[in-house]
């Protein structure tokens, strides 16, 4: 059977993207994919342009092999391999599955490492050789493309691995991937392999050279980039970074590290890097692997600022704080997430999205409120800004206002609510009783101001979900033939609840025109 290897001869600065997620990235703990599972993964990895999508182990399952073999049936562009150490058995059903692909190949793999040859294989240096020569000659008589990767490379002597390497190539074997199997390496090291090895082996330049990283001490990504610099033109990676123990490089940094730095790493790759965050969600919710937050690329926070310096600048330019665009990696949009550190620009712009144009001083009362709001609760939703405008309790004008209440609630006990306003200026307290929290609130106002308006009408909802959702309290209140509303919308319930009382008494007193005590002296 005949295939075709990947030409980095008529472009010397194409880096070729090989996605491993369905096989390494299969080996995180708990991540095992369903075939349909897998199907879906594989789809859009040969839709975004992936070069070889590694689809599983052969030989390690029955299960294993049928879904490399149903993900190789469906290949359209991506070449699909099959892993297999160095064992007849396991090549044999590697090339069974990838023989189903338009392309395929297999990858075999052996330890070069001192420590894994002494305590994982038990063999010496003359027997590994030997092993490669036949193995790779092997995978070579089943496929013409054939990878072999020298397991712990980075811990492998120099001059042995280049004599693998060498073995390997006149064996007919197309890639050589040189892994950082235990993440050990640091850049200029890894580089500085790639070099030696390409520089030393006779026929390097028959092979393409390959990074296989992984992310144990954080350098998964860069250590690819410097392999590239150090003359691999293919790339092992996952998207998400899926893979054993603390993962593999992740596609989506290596290709948009290289497409936003292609002044300082002059390659490219074949990537539609739109299909980055569709891929990124259908690989999380196939491997049950949730995407950390602040996950460069694909995390939520990815494109979103929320403080009101970066908002500021995202406003005026949105390169002062992007260096990629959000649509490039497939997400709608940058989001400017109102919180605790957000200024006035973005505050503003929030509220024209939401349709408000506020004088001067309406917009500063709103935005201490939305400070205010912001201090005390994680998220601040586009419902609580609107709650926070259009609650026009706390007003400068008003004559009484709440200054401090504390409520004592015992279950089957009593309600009790001490309460300090300031009416007109002055400082009145009150205490009072009531059948519940809320009825005691009202009773300590009633008493404080020394009139009883009539209650027609309490009410509460939940503007937003959560334990710290704002309560948007409703009040209305009838004294003398006149009706008046208040609102009034804070993240306790029971303090929405008295703003809202007093926003509706506050209004009674403007309509009838009246001094408080006035209208407490009836
Ligand atoms: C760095 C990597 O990611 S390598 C890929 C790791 N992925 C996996 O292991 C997932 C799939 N693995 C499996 O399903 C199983 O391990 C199998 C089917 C491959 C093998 O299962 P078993 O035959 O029961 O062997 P077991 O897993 O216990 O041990 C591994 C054996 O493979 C040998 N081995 C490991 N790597 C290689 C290699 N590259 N070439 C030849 N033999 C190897 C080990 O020395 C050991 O052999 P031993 O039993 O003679 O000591
Ligand atoms: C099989 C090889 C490429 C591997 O996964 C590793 O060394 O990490």
């Amino acid at each position: 059977m005949t295939t075709q290897t990947p030409d980095t001869q008529s472009n010397k600065d194409r880096v070729f993207i090989f996605d491993t997620t369905l096989r390494d990235g299969e080996q995180s703990p708990g991540a095992t994919m369903t075939l349909e599972e897998k199907l879906q993964v594989a789809e859009i990895l040969d839709d975004m342009g992936v070069d070889i999508i590694e689809a599983g182990f052969p030989i390690a399952s029955n299960g294993d092999f049928e879904a490399v073999v149903a993900v190789a049936k469906r290949a359209k562009r991506s070449v699909i391999a099959g892993l297999a150490r160095a064992i007849p058995a396991d090549i044999d059903r590697a090339g069974e599955a990838v023989r189903f692909a338009p392309r395929g190949r297999i990858h075999t793999f052996v330890s070069t490492s001192p420590i894994h040859l002494a305590h994982q294989m038990r063999k010496t240096q003359d027997e590994v050789i030997e092993i490669i020569t036949k193995t790779v000659s092997q995978a070579r008589n089943l496929i013409d493309d054939v990878e072999w990767s020298g397991m712990d490379a980075t811990r492998t002597p120099l001059d042995f691995l280049a004599r693998c390497v060498d073995t390997a190539i006149k064996a007919g074997a197309t890639t050589i991937n040189l892994p950082d199997t235990v993440g050990y390496a640091v850049p200029e090291e890894y580089a500085a392999m790639f070099r030696h090895i390409i520089n030393t082996v006779p026929n390097a330049d028959k092979a393409i050279f390959s990074t296989h990283c992984h992310n144990d001490l954080g350098l998964a990504v860069a250590n690819s980039l410097a392999g590239v610099i150090g003359g691999a033109r293919q790339i092992e990676c996952t998207i998400n970074g899926l893979g054993e123990r603390a993962g593999n490089a992740a596609l989506e940094e290596v290709v948009m590290a290289l497409r936003t730095r292609a002044d300082a790493m002059p390659y490219h790759t074949e990537i539609e890097s739109t299909h980055l965050a569709r891929a990124s969600k259908i690989v999380s919710a196939a491997s049950n692997f949730p995407v950390q937050y602040n996950k460069a690329i694909v995390g939520k926070n990815a494109f979103a600022h929320e403080s009101g310096i970066h908002q500021d600048g995202m406003l005026k330019n949105a390169q002062t704080y992007e260096i990629m665009t959000p649509e490039s990696v497939g997400i709608k949009e940058t989001t400017l997430v109102m919180g605790k550190h957000s200024g006035r620009a973005a505050f503003k712009d929030k509220l024209r999205e939401l349709g408000y144009e506020l004088g001067d001083n309406a917009f500063q009362e709103a935005f201490v409120r939305f400070k205010d709001l912001a201090d005390r609760k994680k998220h601040v939703y586009d419902a609580d800004i609107v709650a926070l405008v259009d609650d026009e309790s706390g007003s400068a004008d008003d004559r009484i206002k709440l200054v401090d209440m504390e409520v004592v609630s015992k279950t089957g006990g009593t309600h009790r609510c001490d309460m300090t306003l300031s009416i007109d200026g002055e400082t009145v307290t009150a205490s009072f009783d009531g059948t519940g929290s809320v009825d005691a609130i009202f009773n300590a106002i009633k008493q404080a101001v020394g009139k009883e308006p009539h209650l027609v009408l309490y009410a509460v909802d939940g503007v937003t979900g959560g334990t710290d959702a704002q309560a948007s309290a409703h009040v209305r209140l009838e004294m003398g033939g006149r009706i008046a509303s208040g609102n009034a919308a804070e993240p306790d319930t029971l303090v929405a609840s008295a703003r809202a009382y007093l926003n509706a008494y506050n209004r009674l007193l403007i309509d009838r025109g009246q001094a408080a005590q006035g209208a407490m002296a009836g």
